[in-house]
């Protein structure tokens, strides 16, 4: 699976984002080493900030199952630019993300611009910033 199937995925289940408050629809994809793929859409709530992002409802449901060895991920949505994931989405990538994974970033023109984990995030605070048992 390359950058544009995994582009496509997104698209795709970005049609059963639940969004009956702000009508902004995103979908992700995203690969796990092992080839498993787990798609995601945004859920919204009538108490707004309960909603949950395409991008965390992906990682969620791959986590759920037990998977965290992720390799790429792709998110889209109807913007003038490659969307930019939101602040909480970038802190749960960055939990289970390595530094380098690529992020593709698209809009619905085929605009797509690649960002790795890092460039998200950068210095962000991860699982080995807390304090380690062994020392
Ligand atoms: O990267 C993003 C940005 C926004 N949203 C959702 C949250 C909310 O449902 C709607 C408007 O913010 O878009 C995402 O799913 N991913
Ligand atoms: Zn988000």
């Amino acid at each position: 699976m390359d950058k544009q199937d995994l582009i496509e995925e997104a698209k795709q289940i970005r049609s059963n984002a639940y969004t009956p408050y702000s009508k902004f629809k995103v979908g992700a994809a995203l690969l796990t080493k092992d080839g498993s793929l787990y798609t995601g859409c945004n859920i919204e709530n009538a108490a707004y900030p309960v909603t949950c992002c395409a991008e965390r409802v992906a990682i969620f449901k791959a986590v759920a199952d037990g998977q965290y060895d992720f390799q790429e991920m792709a998110v889209v949505a109807d913007t003038k630019r490659p969307v930019p994931p939101c602040g909480s989405c970038r802190q749960v990538m960055s939990e289970f993300f390595d530094v380098d994974l690529s992020v593709h970033l698209s809009d619905l023109s085929g605009q797509i611009k690649t960002v790795r984990m890092e460039e998200l995030l950068p210095f962000s605070f991860t699982p080995e910033d807390l304090p380690n048992d062994d020392e």
